[in-house]
């Protein structure tokens, strides 16, 4: 059974609960309690295998300070970081989020976990208020090696849903990488004593 665990993060009333309420229900609600924070678990089936999915979704995040963001970064194996398409402040708190998920990628040089993030540009159904155009969204991503798409909590059940599934499977490659990555203990072992006796023979 995989353990899947997903942090949805972007600034207030950027769309985060209606998102992940959507992903889990099918449903858009229109009004979601924004005092708590939650955890969903949902158990699923992807791909032919058993999945135990936890989502975080936080109470807002203050928009200025330092962003610590600790806790969500080694709880976490991915992450959604919402923006509402029709607020600018909200797209520059997404990208300051991006910073840091990748900064702190940089310092513990964890390449393989970089992508298991999607950058969402939320309520495209709001796009006669637009104010962060779909191209900024897409180099914001390219820039900081993430998936990027726009969508509507409100109007678009597939979109949401096959977003969160995107993000999912990547974290499902990302954990098969590590694996691959990472040498079995009695075949490095092999290896080292391998090393050591062949070489000695060799120089006999
Ligand atoms: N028009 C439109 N409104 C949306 C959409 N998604 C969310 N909303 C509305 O935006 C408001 C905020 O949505 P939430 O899901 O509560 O946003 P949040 O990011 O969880 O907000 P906090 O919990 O306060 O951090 C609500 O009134 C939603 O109905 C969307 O796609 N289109």
């Amino acid at each position: 059974m995989n353990e899947l665990k997903l942090a949805v993060l972007g600034s207030r009333g950027a769309g985060k609960s209606a998102l992940t309420v959507r992903f889990l229900t099918r449903r858009f609600i229109g009004e979601y309690a924004s005092n708590s924070e939650c955890i969903y678990t949902k158990h699923f089936c992807l791909d032919g295998r058993q999945m135990n999915l936890e989502i975080y979704d936080p109470c807002s995040q203050p928009r200025q300070g330092k962003l610590s963001l600790t806790d969500e970064l080694h709880w976490a194996d991915g992450f959604v970081i919402v923006y509402d398409i029709s607020d600018r402040a909200s797209f520059a708190f997404a990208k300051a989020l991006l910073y840091r998920i990748r900064d702190s990628h940089l310092a513990a040089c964890k390449r393989v976990v970089e992508s298991a993030v999607f950058l969402v540009g939320n309520k495209q159904d709001l796009c006669h208020l637009r104010e962060v155009g779909w191209d900024e969204g897409q180099k914001l991503a390219m820039d900081n090696k993430c998936q990027f798409c726009e969508l509507s909590a409100a109007e678009h059940c597939q979109e949401v849903i096959t977003m969160f599934t995107k993000v999912l499977r990547t974290i499902i490659t990302n954990f098969k990488l590590k694996e691959k990555r990472r040498p079995s203990g009695s075949k490095s072992m092999a290896k080292l004593i391998n090393n050591m006796f062949g070489k000695r023979r060799k120089s006999v």
